[in-house]
């Protein structure tokens, strides 16, 4: 691929600096004296500060695992993983996830505000609020902060979540399949809108999905990693600037050729059972 249209970004600041780096991962699940699963063989990757990268690959080939391993949430066997030139052994602090189930990850008892004011109790009530407000704006749920979420249709929820996570104003947000659990037609605004805010707030954003449009779409890069044990198979620079607007994105034929280059490398590495 060629050279990315970095200067097409004007809101987000882009480095070549290394801010995750993941060196040889290794990880085995092993279930009392039953089989091993080999989940991920050895993955090597980085992600540049401001970078928005995906991770594609068969079902089962262990993106939820490295994406648990990334974030501090699990332990590999082998190998390392550095955020800003340290170690992670746990969570860091500046650091958001965003699962696909919305519904279990937010408290049904809690309003909407709480729920987005949940992970800032060290902060004052006054900043608390004001963050609360501004991530609600961003999610476009400004006049939703009184209601419970199980008054809310599932991509609203989904955009809670989402608005729950920049509301701790993190440098990186790491994502597992976000839009999953949501139709086509609300997947796609989500798309849209977390792709903008997360130029907006000059976000390194990671996010594992099984959709290769949604990932040419959102990202800069696209690693497809190989069945189980998984390794990185490819890594594709996406040559489209910013902002992208859906439908006209699809409709170019570099998007076509990414497409077609992934299914096959994908298809070429046929889904272990998971
Ligand atoms: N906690 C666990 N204990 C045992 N096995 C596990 C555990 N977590 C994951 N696995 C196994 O590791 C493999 C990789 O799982 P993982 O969920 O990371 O894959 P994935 O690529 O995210 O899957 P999918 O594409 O279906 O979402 C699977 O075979 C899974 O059953």
């Amino acid at each position: 691929m060629t050279e990315q249209t970095k200067q097409a970004v004007p809101m987000k600041e882009r480095t070549d600096h290394t801010l995750l780096e993941v060196t040889g991962l290794g990880k085995h699940f092993s279930l009392g004296t039953g089989p091993t699963t080999h989940a991920i063989g050895d993955v090597s990757l980085s992600v540049a500060d401001g970078e928005f990268v995906a991770i594609v690959g068969p079902s089962g080939c262990g993106k939820t695992t490295l994406l648990r391993c990334l974030s501090g949430l699990l332990r590999p066997d082998q190998g390392q993983v550095r955020y800003a030139g340290e170690p992670v052994n746990r969570v860091p602090g500046d650091l958001a996830i965003v699962f696909q189930e919305y519904n279990r990850s937010l408290f049904p008892w809690l309003t909407v505000r709480r729920n987005v004011e949940f992970g800032l109790t060290d902060l004052p009530r006054a900043v608390r609020r004001e963050r609360a407000r501004e991530a609600l704006e961003r999610v476009r749920l400004e006049g939703f902060a009184d209601h419970f979420p199980w008054q809310l249709s599932g991509g609203m929820q989904q955009r809670v979540a989402i608005a729950r996570a920049i509301a701790l104003h993190p440098r990186v947000l790491l994502m597992d399949e976000p839009f999953a659990s949501v139709d086509a037609q609300t997947r796609t605004a989500l798309e849209e809108m977390t792709a903008s805010i997360s130029a907006a707030l000059g976000l390194t954003t990671l996010l594992i999905t099984h959709d290769i449009d949604e990932a040419i779409f959102m990202a800069d890069r696209v690693v497809v990693l190989s069945a189980r044990p998984s390794r990185v198979v490819a890594e594709l620079q996406v040559d489209i600037s910013r902002p992208r607007d859906e439908l006209a994105v699809k409709a170019l034929p570099e998007f076509s050729e990414l497409r077609r280059r992934i299914h096959d490398l994908i298809g070429a590495s046929p889904a272990a059972e998971a």
